[in-house]
């Protein structure tokens, strides 16, 4: 059997719990599989400090995980630059905080052709390879430029956004270009799939071979939606144990008279936390029953804090909770706990659990994995409610959900009165729904559909 080797920007030990899903998936992914998981270790070399030349290895149960360091140079142009100053705002359709700075594609092509050169020096002539994420677009490129003839298969874990808005972004085209490279591109949604389709048929005169097949750039590659899942399982397991347990006995305890809203992300301005916020408020202006009861407890995980714009989002968020605080809080009741720090992953389905509402209310998400954490965290006969915007990639598998637009701040409040008023009934049989569909495309049904499609693509 051909070895599985992942190659991401982010690796975690996947037998330890990681804040962010692709961590979390690609963990659950390859402790079904084993292999090798390659990328940067997350160390930054400063100046002076030597760079060792080998990938550093490590054995972590099945998986061995390959890490390579970052000079101080290449990690801010690279990671903070060019895949989260550009790439990261236009693909979630945020030009207005695009930094095209010309200096940091330098930095993302020689962090991508690093990883290739050291890469090269683990391959074996049957392996697979599975490249994941924005960080990494160009890395088949240049793998094939060094002699890679193994397949490769792309997975893009955020939104593509339309022809249009990609064409922004100045080296759009090589970017494409580049995603030829691989034998299969996969994307978390229908819509994606959609606007890449769009496109390479209009920007790059592709060639359409059949419903999934594209040949553009002297080369042919297959298009496909795969939406990610999480371990159902595993996350179910999670909720019977201690922490989780304690947890919800506690939340319980505290909130036994009043409701109880969850959100947990990373503090990034494609969540739509301060959308959220507004929307809470508004429910508590317009529906005053959810005074002195309703409470959101609002879990923001501090994330890429040198980019400009994560800190502008902090301020904005912190300013409003105040406020809100200020406006409607008692001397026995606060309307809104903010926590800016990251929540150990063992007590994410205790939360969940006590919450009667779950608000997953992103402007712009790839998929959105506490979505269906949240679903699988729920007592089956008593669930809450999911509020869900309609523009997480989640939303296109997850219908029952009250979905939302969350530009619409009135319409969210009013679907959060809706949530903490819909009956025993209504709930139960929503959840169930929904249940059915996390479990069957889990985690493990997107690695094997992934896997298997690209065993057969290039054929
Ligand atoms: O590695 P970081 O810079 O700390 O960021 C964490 C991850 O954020 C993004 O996650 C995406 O992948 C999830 C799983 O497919 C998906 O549910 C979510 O909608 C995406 O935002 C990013 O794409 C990852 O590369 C980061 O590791
Ligand atoms: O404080 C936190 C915040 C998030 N997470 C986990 O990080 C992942 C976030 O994945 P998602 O796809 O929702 O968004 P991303 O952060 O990858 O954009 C989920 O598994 C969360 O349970 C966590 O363990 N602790």
């Amino acid at each position: 059997m051909s070895r599985l080797v992942v190659v991401s920007n982010r690796v975690a030990d996947p037998r330890k719990s990681a804040a962010g899903g692709l961590a979390v998936a690609l963990g659950d992914a390859l402790n079904d599989t084993g292999g090798l998981w390659f990328g940067w270790s997350g160390r930054i070399i400063e100046p002076g400090q030597s760079e060792g030349s080998a990938p550093q290895l490590q054995r972590a149960g099945r998986v061995t995980l390959a890490t390579v360091d970052l000079s101080r140079e290449d990690h801010d142009s690279y990671y903070l630059g060019y895949s989260n100053g550009v790439l990261w705002p236009v693909f979630h359709y945020r030009l207005d905080l695009a930094d095209f700075d010309a200096g940091y594609i330098a930095g993302y092509r020689r962090v991508n052709r690093l990883f290739a050169q050291k890469l090269m020096t683990l391959l074996h002539p049957d392996d697979v390879i599975w490249v994941h994420d924005y960080h990494l677009i160009p890395l088949a490129a240049e793998l094939r430029a060094m002699g890679c003839t193994q397949r490769i298969g792309f997975f893009l874990h955020i939104p593509l956004p339309p022809p249009q808005m990609l064409a922004a972004i100045p080296q759009h085209e090589w970017l494409i270009r580049a995603l030829f490279a691989y034998d299969l591109v996969g994307f978390q949604s229908e819509v994606d799939v959609q606007h890449f389709s769009r496109y390479v048929r209009n920007e790059a005169d592709a060639q359409v071979l059949g419903e999934d097949r594209y040949r553009a750039f002297g080369r042919t590659t297959v298009a496909q939606a795969f939406p990610i899942g999480i371990d159902v399982d595993e996350f179910m397991r999670l909720s019977h144990a201690r922490e989780a347990c304690e947890t919800y006995d506690t939340m319980r305890e505290q909130y036994s008279r009043r409701r109880l809203l969850i959100g947990v992300d990373r503090l990034d301005y494609s969540k739509g936390i301060p959308h959220r916020v507004r929307a809470f408020r508004e429910l508590l202006k317009h529906y005053p029953e959810n005074r002195n009861s309703a409470t959101l407890i609002q879990i923001a995980s501090p994330t890429r804090e040198s980019v400009d714009a994560y800190a502008d989002i902090r301020q904005e968020l912190e300013g409003l909770c105040g406020a809100i605080n200020g406006d409607y809080g008692e001397l026995d009741w606060m309307p809104v706990r903010y926590i800016h720090r990251t929540v150990a992953r063992k007590r994410i389905p205790g939360l969940c659990r006590a919450a009667d509402v779950g608000l997953v209310t992103p402007l712009r998400d790839g998929m959105n994995l506490v979505a269906k954490e949240y679903i699988a965290a729920q007592n089956p006969e008593d669930p809450g409610v999911l509020v869900l915007s309609r523009f997480a990639g989640a939303a296109e598998q997850l219908k029952e959900a009250l979905l939302v637009n969350p530009y619409d701040v009135h319409g969210t409040a009013e679907a959060i009165q809706q949530a903490l008023r819909m009956p025993l009934e209504e709930r139960v049989r929503r959840h169930q729904k929904l249940l059915a569909r996390i479990r069957e495309h889990d985690v493990h049904w997107w690695r094997r559909r992934f896997l298997d499609t690209l065993a057969q693509a290039g054929d």
